[in-house]
């Protein structure tokens, strides 16, 4: 906001402009003989103007970085001292004005530039009205970036003077004695027509226009001025506009709503006025609202909310609550803080900093501290010339896993429940290890509590996020669900929410080995499943003489497959899902996975779906592809079983479709962040133990890998640590790979016993046997989702290519579930068929039970028929 002066003020006033009626025009200049009073001034004054520091009389370079430290906007320097901090010190040249007032100052300071004129030529420079043009020329600045100040020394200031200089681009130095914002100027120039005389207008009337906004530049609504109604502005210290009908306005003189006068400028071309007001009462429009164009959102809001209830908060609301209990904000913004660190995912973060913005300024609206002090405070910070380094303090960057903890604790201390912790960034230094916890160091509660999953956002904080997509989607059919495509993967080009069978060849160019890979993949995959059928196979059989009982079963007709594409895309969950299907023989196969942000989808998944002869793919992800496929559109077809697995968006989502009995629709499981654990004992290699755990952990910084390491000594156990960091060092996910082992553990076990009972207390989605005889400890197996056996089955040739299925149940439902399977998309049929002398033979027993049960009806429906075997 472009001000035409810069006024001094002396150390000890006796007349002129207050710093209040200074402020109006944006900025200081104070004299002072230390940096001590410079940095006192400044923490009085900085949050209303800018502050320049005439520091010539200070020797010390130390203390003229130390003023700019404080928060001054510029200082004001002679060559001789600029010359001692060139040399001394590193600070920007746009904090510097240098006094150059006789020509050869003028050369030396150019050559002073042109030593490094990148770096130096945004200094300002300070000289005399008579250098003024000269200065201009040798320094090349030109009236549009004002750097140019004059000086007047001894000799007094004309308002003459201040519009000369102003034409030739440059900013007079005036002192405040000089200036008067009263009507009667009897000696002193008017402030007021130093604004008027440089305001622009195209209108006929001779107004200007004028831009009102509050402190934090929201713009509060578009008014006039005169040249009448800026001189009663300052003089008055309050909003006064010139209405075209009714003449001066003294904003709020009726309404009541007035604005204390804050700052007053221009425009970059000086043809708008810019006034800055506090705005007191109802808000600026006359309809009541806080701005012309509505009333404020956001923080503005938030604020205006608090600082309306600290004043008068309804008796037992929450935030009055918050007001009255200091100790209550506090938890809350460390609790929000700390679940800010964990969020991962864009909308995950901004969910969480909203929480942590609300408490963090309830706390200073309590204390009087508004959004402006805030904001002028982080101005102040970012006029620092030496920063800290900034690392995070001793607790803190142990928490947040940048350092490694003081001292390793083994046993390590009672942990609270994992949790996913944040990932940091890149750094390839601090080592990446897991915690160790010698089981028979610690007590068995708190082995249970390291083998609990890391903790997820609250069930009810997901449903919440969720239930209205599902809404949305239910409703808004295609439209819904684009909506949320466009809001989540950027597709904002996607017009329809969905392809169909046959697909474009185009879609799916693949390289020759990628093709090769899936086509090896979905053979092993589709014989495995095959072979399932035997189990499926009709059954039939006689129970008692005449009496036939048979089971076969049906493939489930219509069915949705999840392909996760979130953190990673993943085509082989396409063909572990679309093959099993296909094989089944399922009737309509529809793929749902989120598109790139260019609409389009990954050929790998088209390729799958090609091949399993899916009937289309649904460009979406998360809530919305669910809702999509259980409830169907416009374009997508509805389905009668979701399968496959996803974040905590898409479980919640397939939990809530399928609670839902008018949406006739079936999940397969809960299958969350990927897991494994691997039981090592002295036979295991340690870099292939270390290999395993990295596969998952890369997933998600919500996987967590558990290993259990069987009677190892000191030497082996720092084997496999130390391969750890190593092999996830040289990860292109190191990052992720760090977050999720923060919350993964080793356990150090007596023997194989234990470690199988620990096992199938976790109840893993992956369980990897890294161990002598592996086979026969296969027996102990209790609960897991997938067993890979032996130091030659790492665990990602069941993700992609054994035959294996890898949609595994996580987080202990390996207790409950089974993972996907041919049975997955099959439901079961059973039949009975009995001879007369079969149902003569159970009707005894059949009519027994009925009557027990008071069923009439049932008993005579045997009845009936044996009455009229025995007449015929
Ligand atoms: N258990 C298994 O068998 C198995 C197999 C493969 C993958 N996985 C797991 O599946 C998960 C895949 O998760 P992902 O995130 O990478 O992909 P994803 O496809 O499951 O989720 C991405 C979608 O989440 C939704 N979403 C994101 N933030 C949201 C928000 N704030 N509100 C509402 N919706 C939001 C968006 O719609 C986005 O399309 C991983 O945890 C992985 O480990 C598990
Ligand atoms: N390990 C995952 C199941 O938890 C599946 C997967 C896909 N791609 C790689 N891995």
């Amino acid at each position: 906001m472009a001000t035409p002066i810069l006024i001094s003020y002396p150390s000890t006033p006796t007349s002129g402009l207050s710093l209040k009626q200074i402020a109006y025009f944006g900025r200081v200049l104070v004299k002072v003989s230390s940096a001590k009073e410079a940095e006192d001034f400044l923490r009085k004054n900085f949050r209303n103007l800018d502050v320049y520091i005439d520091a010539t009389t200070i020797s010390s370079s130390g203390d003229l970085v130390d003023i700019l430290n404080a928060g001054a906007a510029k200082i004001l320097i002679s060559l001789d001292q600029l010359t001692a901090l060139s040399q001394e010190q590193s600070v920007p040249s746009s904090r510097l004005l240098v006094n150059a007032l006789i020509d050869a100052e003028l050369d030396t300071i150019q050559k002073w530039i042109a030593t490094n004129a990148a770096e130096r030529n945004e200094a300002s420079v300070c000289t005399s009205p008579a250098n003024v043009s000269a200065a201009a020329t040798k320094l090349n600045i030109s009236s549009d970036s004002p750097r140019l100040f004059t000086t007047y020394g001894n000799e007094t200031v004309t308002e003459d003077a201040i519009e000369k200089v102003a034409q030739q681009g440059a900013i007079a130095i005036v002192p405040s004695q000089s200036l008067t914002v009263e009507r009667n100027a009897s000696g002193q120039i008017s402030a007021a027509k130093l604004i008027s005389s440089r305001a622009v207008t195209d209108q006929a009337n001779g107004l200007y226009a004028t831009s009102v906004t509050d402190e934090r530049g929201s713009c509060l609504g578009m008014v006039w001025s005169s040249d009448e109604s800026i001189a009663e502005a300052l003089r008055t210290g309050t909003g006064v506009y010139q209405s075209r009908k009714r003449g001066l306005w003294y904003k709020g003189q009726s309404s009541g709503d007035v604005q204390e006068l804050i700052r007053m400028g221009f425009d970059c071309d000086a043809d708008c006025l810019v006034f800055v007001v506090k705005q007191i009462g109802r808000g600026f429009c006359h309809l009541g609202t806080e701005t012309c164009f509505g009333a404020s959102a956001g923080l503005s809001r938030l604020q205006k909310t608090l600082q309306a209830r600290k004043a008068d908060a309804p008796a037992g609301s929450y935030t009055a609550r918050l007001f009255n209990e200091p100790k209550l904000v506090d938890a809350k913004v460390m609790e929000e803080a700390d679940e800010l660190c964990r969020a991962t995912t864009k909308e995950e973060i901004a969910f969480e900093a909203a929480d942590l913005f609300y408490f963090a300024l309830t706390k200073c609206t309590a204390a009087g501290v508004s959004l402006e002090d805030i904001e002028r405070n982080l101005d102040l910070k970012s006029l620092k010339v030496k920063r800290r380094k900034g690392d995070a303090k001793g607790p803190w960057a142990e928490k947040a896993g940048l350092v490694a903890p003081q001292s390793k604790p083994a046993p390590a201390p009672a942990p609270a429940p994992a949790a996913p912790a944040p990932a940091p960034v890149e750094d390839r230094t601090t080592r990446i290890e897991m915690k160790r916890v010698i089981t028979s160091s610690v007590p068995a509660k708190e082995v249970s509590d390291y083998l609990k999953r890391p903790s997820q956002k609250s069930n009810d904080a997901i449903v919440g996020l969720v239930k209205p997509i599902i809404q949305d989607v239910r409703e808004g059919g295609d439209a819904g669900v684009l909506k949320y495509t466009h809001k989540f993967e950027k597709a904002t080009s996607l017009t329809s929410p969905v392809i169909h069978a046959p697909f474009s060849p185009d879609l799916m160019k693949l390289a020759p080995e990628v093709q090769e890979a899936l086509d090896v993949s979905i053979g092993n995959i589709e014989r495995f499943h095959t072979a399932q059928k035997g189990s499926n196979d009709a059954l039939v059989m006689e129970t008692m003489p005449g009496v036939v009982c048979s089971r076969f079963s049906r493939a489930i007709e219509r069915v949705g497959l999840y392909i996760p594409g979130g953190t990673a895309v993943l085509p082989s969950t396409a063909m572990m899902l679309g093959v099993p299907a296909m094989v089944a023989g399922c009737q309509k196969i529809v793929l749902a996975s989120p598109p790139r942000a260019d609409g389009s989808i990954s050929p790998e998944i088209v390729y799958v779906a090609h091949k399993v002869g899916a009937e289309s793919i649904v460009l979406a992800g998360g809530a919305q592809a669910v809702a999509a496929m259980a409830y169907g559109t416009e374009s997508i077809s509805k389905v009668d079983k979701i399968l496959g697995p996803g974040n905590q968006f898409v479980t919640a989502a397939k939990m809530l479709v399928s609670n839902d009995t008018s949406a006739g629709v079936s999940i397969d499981m809960p299958a969350g962040p990927s897991e494994v654990l691997v039981i090592a004992d002295k036979t295991a290699n340690p870099a292939f133990v270390a290999s395993d755990l990295l596969s998952q952990a890369e997933h998600g910084v919500d996987s967590q890998v558990i290993l259990i390491a069987v009677d190892l000594s000191e030497e082996q156990l720092r084997a496999i640590e130390d391969e750890v960091d190593a092999q996830a060092k040289a990860l292109p996910r190191m990052d992720i790979v760090r977050g999720s082992l923060n919350h993964s553990v080793t356990f150090v076990v007596q023997d194989i016993n234990e470690a199988m009972a620990l096992s199938n207390e976790y109840a893993p989605e992956h369980l990897i046997l890294q161990v002598d005889s592996p086979e026969a400890v296969v027996e102990q197996v209790q609960n897991a989702g997938s067993v890979f056996i032996g130091p030659w089955t790492p665990e990602s040739v069941g993700d992609y290519s054994a035959g294996v299925n890898h949609s595994l149940p996580t987080y202990g439902y390996a207790k409950q579930y089974s993972g996907v399977n041919l049975g997955s998309f099959l439901k079961h049929i059973t039949s009975s068929n009995l001879t007369a002398e079969g149902l003569f033979g159970l009707s005894k027993t059949v009519e027994t039970l009925a009557a027990v049960e008071g069923l009439e009806a049932h008993k005579r429906a045997v009845s009936i028929r044996v009455a009229q075997m025995k007449r015929s």
